[in-house]
């Protein structure tokens, strides 16, 4: 069978490749390497099964021969992102997502959309289910990925009853894990970052923002479980333990000092909340559990230790033996 990646050469698309490769699937991958990196393309290069194709989804695509399935990832997703290149972002999320519906019309293809949290906005309930409608604020930082998921969204319903087009929808809750870009800008990579560099980590707010991070390789699991089955209303999948931002920072830099064998962990700064930042996320994963009989496995300490690694030998510092480490570890308040 052969599938399409749309931004299989991002972060979650490299795992979400990775998988379909392991299960003998012929895969094509687009990207046009805006956030997604050359090297997560060399990585499946040799493959027999593997092809890529440097293209923008806003632009005419390029040929494929027959497909039966497309997960359309490809959109930056980093906030600071958001804030360079609204416009860019929106037309990825409208025209490159209708381009992509086209082609799955044309091919018969069932089509899965990486959608997101940020359709909730900074949600006004907690946890967020599906039927929640979201507090977005359509006029702001980031309105550009917020909306344009929303509308990507409402195209998929649209396809669906005009064409018949078979849709998943995929709320993606905080993933994260090795092959993100150190400088991504999120959260995790930026906590990463700042400890192996000896830099202060930066909290944005008081800490007590709240996240659920689910590790790469149970949020493709999930998106592989929903493209499989006959489930084609939008669907959360993440990870329902939550924490605090300031939490989470902390066990950063634990981690990464006792790998780099120092005595100390970097301390965190305080700077003011960023506009429409969410204050609290957590996904009801229900849903996912009964439709898909899926629930993220791997625990935040897990996957914390596991990314650490990763980065570590991408910059060539090999982990050391764990040591107990000392040093100012700011106490934050859930
Ligand atoms: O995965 C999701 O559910 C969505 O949320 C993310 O947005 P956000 O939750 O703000 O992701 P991060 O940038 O990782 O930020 C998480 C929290 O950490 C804070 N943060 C981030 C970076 C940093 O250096 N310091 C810091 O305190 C942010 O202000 C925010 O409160 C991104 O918008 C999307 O990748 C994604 O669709």
């Amino acid at each position: 069978m052969a599938v399409l990646v749309t931004g299989g050469a991002g972060f979650l698309g490299h795992h979400l490749v990775k998988l379909l490769l392991d299960e003998g699937k012929e895969v094509i991958v687009f990207d046009n390497l805006w956030t997604g990196s050359a090297k997560n393309v060399r990585y499946f290069e040799k493959h027999p099964s593997f092809t890529f194709k440097h293209c923008d989804i806003r632009e005419r695509l390029p040929d494929v021969g027959h497909i039966e399935q497309i997960y359309h990832l490809a959109c930056p997703a980093s906030p600071d992102r958001f804030e360079e290149s609204p416009v860019e972002i929106l037309e990825t999320c409208f025209q490159g997502t209708k381009n992509i519906f086209d082609l799955g019309v044309k091919r018969g293809a069932r089509v899965l959309i990486a959608s997101t949290s940020e359709t909730y906005g900074d949600p006004l309930t907690s946890p967020q289910s599906e039927q929640y409608r979201g507090n977005v604020n359509c006029f702001g930082p980031r309105s550009c990925y917020d909306e344009g998921k929303r509308i990507a969204e409402s195209l998929a319903y649209a396809y669906h009853h005009k064409h018949g087009l078979q849709v998943r929808i995929a709320r993606i809750f905080n993933a994260y894990g090795p092959q993100m870009q150190l400088h991504d800008g999120r959260a995790v990579p930026n906590f990463i970052a700042s400890a192996m560099e000896g830099q202060s980590i930066v909290v944005y707010g008081d800490g007590n923002a709240t996240r659920c991070f689910q590790y790469a390789s149970d949020c493709v699991e999930g998106l592989h479980r929903l493209m499989n089955s006959d489930h084609d209303s939008p669907v959360n999948i993440g990870s329902d333990v939550e924490m605090p931002i300031g939490l989470i920072a902390d066990m950063v830099a634990r981690v990464v000092a006792e790998k780099m064998g120092q005595a100390n962990c970097v301390d965190v700064t305080f700077l003011p909340q960023r506009e429409d930042d969410p204050t609290q996320r957590q996904p009801d994963i229900g849903l996912a559990k009964r439709v898909l009989g899926w629930a993220p496995k791997v625990e935040l300490e897990e996957g914390l230790d596991r990314t650490v690694d990763w980065f570590l030998a991408e910059k060539g510092m090999a982990s050391g033996s764990r040591r107990a480490v000392g040093g100012a570890i700011t106490p934050v308040r859930l």
